[in-house]
């Protein structure tokens, strides 16, 4: 026969079948099958006609199927059974047509479903990774990134598996059941509806395992999620782990959920090898009664042998086909597991979006002004700045100074618009930061972070990441202005060679003056320097302050640090205090310190 009821394409997620609780883990919230149509249908836009072709071609090779085993029928009765040989070429070459064509439809059909199912993982991961980024970083930061990165891989693969592959497969199989039985029908109806029959007895089955299969799939998104985290943490923080010798505490983490992966797993498999035995005894009733019945009709001469075998085998397709629609329901039953992982980033709206009439902020002097600010991170009780009023002049250099946790990055971060003010306004050069696009407004302040921020592309690349466009001529320019073009020159590919993992093949203050070239070839009028000395030494301190003096003259700068050393004489700071219960922010006029290192004052 031509096997067209091969599953059409298989999972390329590893392990997918998982169960068991996972202890004090949150599963993302229940949503139905229908509500995962209703959200992804859309994205099949565009595809459906390779999906509506991979459908046809799969019944055309059902309807070859077909009639390959009515010739089949034929040849026992017409050749065999009366050994008449010239009979025989006919539909033999009838036979060879059909199995060619099923073969070339199959193929095809196959091709165009997988192209579908691709073009649609890609569309889908992008919109899911398009839609994390209009969140406020703080989305991932309050999350597990090896679990968010499971959500954008394996997690969309099910989604495609049920919205598109899976439909495809729904599909054709169904159809292919209707064939087979009419087939069956047509040769012997009253032998067909004793074994027909039978058939719900597959579904029952099916449905009695579909509602395990949901809740183990949703168990293994979850622990699948938490061992990516266990991994991505243990590797992303290595020289943190080998440095307090932690190697075997986070071998056995990884070690403790790879264990929960495989319980689940065995749970899973568990419920798999079920099923398959379950199945297979009823097909075995089926079977034994067709051969006892058709034994007996034969006998009273109603039923040519070639009839019993041709009736045999379109139930021998038939059964895999209806099995195969039972296996469906469990598939879905995990896919649909998956795809509430990401209807629930999906759900997740911006905390800041545009305003519908926001206008672009134009290059201006660089005015910042806090405007009694208060604010509140979301769910926290406690607000961070309560009525705050401070303004950095065109510029001018503006220290902020006070205790840690007093919200001195939580000012760096409403004027980048990752969150808007609960009270108050921030003003850029006297526009309110709300009614500005945050492309534009983010164009016009650069931050640079406490954290150095590195990917692992070229120095080339890092240095240029805020203006993609900017020709080697200016990126050496910038380099040189930031004191590294002469370290760089010496690395073996200069400005090709690769930084490593988050810069970590270059040292601090190398990480600290490429970010400070980035700033200066990015050119924005408005700085803002959060502890830019954090985790240097004195030395490399001193290194790098020629260069961030260059890098703020002529620019609004708002210096945030805790460390006055650097502060150069003369710059206005001011302290900002934590907020005790019911009082106001607090900002106290401190006197430029004397200490012999400082940064250059811009003019
Ligand atoms: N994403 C967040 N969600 C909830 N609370 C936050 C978040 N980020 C910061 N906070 C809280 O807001 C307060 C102010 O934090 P912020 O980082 O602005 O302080 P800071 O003055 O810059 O401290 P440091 O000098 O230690 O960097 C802290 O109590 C902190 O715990």
């Amino acid at each position: 026969m031509v096997g067209v009821l091969d599953k059409p394409r298989e999972s390329r997620r590893p392990g997918r079948r998982l169960s068991l609780p996972v202890s004090g883990r949150e599963l993302a919230p229940a949503i139905s099958i229908r509500r995962t149509f209703r959200e992804f249908w859309p994205d099949t836009r565009g595809l459906r006609r390779l999906f509506a072709a991979g459908v046809v071609l799969a019944i055309v090779a059902a309807l070859c199927e077909v009639a390959a085993i009515r010739l089949f029928g034929h040849i026992t009765d017409e050749v065999l059974a009366t050994r008449n040989l010239t009979a025989f070429w006919t539909p033999a070459f009838t036979w060879l047509g059909l199995a060619a064509v099923a073969g070339v439809a199959s193929f095809a059909g196959s091709y165009v479903t997988a192209l579908g199912a691709e073009r649609f993982l890609l569309a889908l991961r992008d919109r899911v990774f398009d839609h994390l980024q209009t969140l406020a970083p703080d989305f991932s930061e309050n999350r597990r990134l090896g679990d968010l990165m499971a959500r954008l891989t394996d997690d969309v693969e099910a989604i495609e598996e049920l919205v598109g592959s899976g439909l495809v497969k729904a599909l054709t199989t169904a159809a292919s059941a209707v064939f087979f039985a009419c087939a069956a029908f047509f040769v012997r109806w009253d032998l067909a509806l004793v074994t027909m029959a039978l058939i719900p007895a597959f579904l029952l089955v099916s449905k009695a395992f579909a509602g395990r299969f949901r809740t183990a799939a949703a168990r293994e998104r979850a622990s699948n999620g938490a061992m990516n985290s266990v991994l991505e943490e243990g590797l992303a923080n290595q020289p943190l782990v080998q440095a307090y010798n932690r190697q075997p505490a986070e071998s056995r983490r990884l070690h403790a959920e790879g264990w929960t992966w495989l319980r689940a797993n065995m749970s899973q498999a568990w419920l798999s090898g079920l099923y398959g035995p379950a199945v297979q005894v009823i097909e075995t009733v089926c079977l034994i009664v067709i051969l006892g019945f058709g034994a007996w009709e034969i006998a009273a001469g109603r039923l040519t042998i070639g009839g019993l075998l041709s009736f045999a085998a379109y139930l021998a397709m038939l059964y895999p086909a209806v099995q195969s629609l039972g296996e469906l329901a469990l598939t879905v039953s995990e896919a649909a597991a998956g795809s509430d992982r990401v209807i629930e980033i999906l759900g997740s709206r911006p905390a800041v979006t545009d305003a519908p009439d926001a206008v672009a902020a134009v290059r201006g002097p660089g005015r910042v002004e806090f405007d009694q600010v208060g604010f509140a991170y979301p769910n926290r009780a406690r607000p961070v700045l309560r009525d705050l009023s401070v303004t950095a002049e065109p510029g001018e250099l503006l220290v902020v100074t006070g205790p840690s946790g007093a919200g001195k990055s939580t000012l760096a971060k409403l004027l980048l618009r990752f969150y808007d003010p609960a009270a108050g306004r921030i003003l850029l050069d006297g526009a309110d930061i709300r009614g500005l696009t945050r492309e534009s407004l983010r164009s016009n302040v650069t931050v640079l972070h406490q954290e150095t921020l590195l990917f692992s592309g070229s120095v080339r690349d890092n240095i240029a990441y805020g203006r993609p466009d900017a020709s080697l001529d200016e990126v050496i320019g910038a380099a040189e202005a930031a004191g590294v073009h002469d370290f760089v020159k010496m690395l073996p590919q200069g400005y090709d060679t690769p930084v490593g993992q988050r810069g970590r093949l270059l040292s601090g203050g190398q990480r600290q003056r490429i970010a400070i070239a980035r700033a200066i070839l990015r050119d924005a009028p408005v700085l803002v320097l959060d502890e830019p000395m954090a985790g240097l030494d004195e030395a490399t301190a001193a290194q790098i302050m020629k260069p961030l003096g260059r890098l703020m003259s002529g620019r609004t700068t708002i210096l945030i640090t805790h460390d006055l050393r650097h502060v150069p004489e003369g710059a206005r700071t001011v302290e900002l205090e934590p907020l005790r219960r019911e009082e106001r922010s607090r900002l106290k006029v401190v006197g430029a310190p004397r200490r012999s290192s400082r940064l250059g004052c811009p003019p």
